[in-house]
């Protein structure tokens, strides 16, 4: 059986493509929340208008993930490591599937490794790539990647997660599939901060082309592959988010580029993400300017304008 915890956006919308095909469990932490998305079978707080389909059942007791196997991890990166100590007695043994993006702030670890740190016994795996909640819940056409170091367990994940609408290729390499959709989101907030200041479309390009390669020398640094970059969970990820308004990453950049607020209670994992993948950048000796200046950027240190000068003032080089 398949469990779920965490019912935000995309929780919800796991939910809704394996509860069409089969049995699926989703937990989430609060009693009223759950008590609400059974009686109206939809989750109007996170993911309205989706309705539930059958094979959907909701708890807000961790004890309904015991008979699960495989438990896919979709609440926000900052969250996972608190969420995985809380509950480390009960995932113990289990199939973990980080389902979140991002780079932890206090520790710059991605999701695989807090799983393998929290719960050593259990095997960790990690779905990511282009898809937005609302389409997969939709039942429109997604593909992304599942990323898991035994490749067995990787198979049989790729064949119990793939659904109608949501098409999973398979890699070994979590380490580049992680990164990816990390940074994708730093690229996303840079974009969107271009756009809103009205700099145009052909900035846009230059910070997704640029952007891309810093994230292909971190990646590579870290010993992730180059092709996993260049896949779903990289480059396919990268252009959804730095091009639709439906990314609350590039939404968040656009706030910033027109100097006005934004929700904080909305999910932007880029905003930490950027702070975290800065510092392990220069931990590393590894060159990110457009990730430095995003991490300026939403700690509010560095205004837009300052920061495309501080871009394009840098020396010219080769490509
Ligand atoms: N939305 C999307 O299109 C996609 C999102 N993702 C990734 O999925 C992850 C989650 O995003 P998303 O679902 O959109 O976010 P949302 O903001 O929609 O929801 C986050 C959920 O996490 C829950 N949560 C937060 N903290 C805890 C905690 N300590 N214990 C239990 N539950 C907790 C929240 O519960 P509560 O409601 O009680 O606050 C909420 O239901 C992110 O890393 C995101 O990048 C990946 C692909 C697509
Ligand atoms: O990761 C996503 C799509 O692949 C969702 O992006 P946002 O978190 O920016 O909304």
């Amino acid at each position: 059986m398949i469990a779920i915890m965490g019912a935000g956006a995309f929780g919800t919308a796991l939910a809704l493509t394996l509860g069409r095909e089969g049995e699926v469990t989703l937990w989430a932490r609060d009693a009223d929340h759950v008590t609400e998305m059974a009686r109206t079978r939809e989750n109007a707080r996170r993911l309205p208008g989706a309705a539930f389909p059958y094979g959907v059942r909701v708890s807000e007791h961790v004890e309904a993930l015991r008979l699960a196997q495989t438990v896919l991890l979709a609440v926000p990166m900052q969250r996972l490591r608190a969420v995985l100590e809380e509950h480390a007695g009960t995932l113990a043994g289990k199939t973990l599937v980080a389902c979140c993006k991002g780079v932890e702030l206090d520790t710059q670890q991605g999701p695989v490794q807090i799983i393998a740190e929290t719960v050593p016994d259990a095997t960790p795996a990690i779905v990511t790539g282009p898809g937005f909640a609302n389409d997969i819940a939709r039942g429109l056409p997604t593909a992304m990647t599942l990323a898991c170091a035994d490749a067995l367990i990787g198979a049989a994940l790729q064949d119990a997660l793939s659904t109608g609408n949501l098409r999973l290729y398979r890699t070994t390499d979590t380490i580049g599939a992680e990164l990816g959709g990390a940074l994708k989101n730093v690229m996303a907030i840079a974009c969107g901060a271009t756009i809103g200041a009205g700099f145009g479309e052909s900035a846009r390009a230059a910070l997704m082309t640029r952007g891309y390669a810093e994230m292909q020398r971190m990646a590579q640094a870290l010993g992730a592959r180059p092709e996993t970059l260049s896949g779903l969970s990289g480059f396919g990820d990268l252009i959804l988010t730095c091009t639709s308004e439906q990314s609350r990453n590039m939404r968040f950049g656009l706030s910033i580029g027109r100097g006005e607020g934004f929700d904080p209670n909305i999910t932007v994992e880029g905003a930490a993400t950027a702070r975290a993948a800065a510092l392990r950048a220069r931990a590393l000796q590894v060159e990110m300017p457009i990730t430095e200046i995003v991490a300026l950027l939403v700690a509010g240190e560095l205004r837009v304008d300052a920061a495309l000068d501080r871009l394009l003032s840098r020396p010219l080089k080769e490509e």
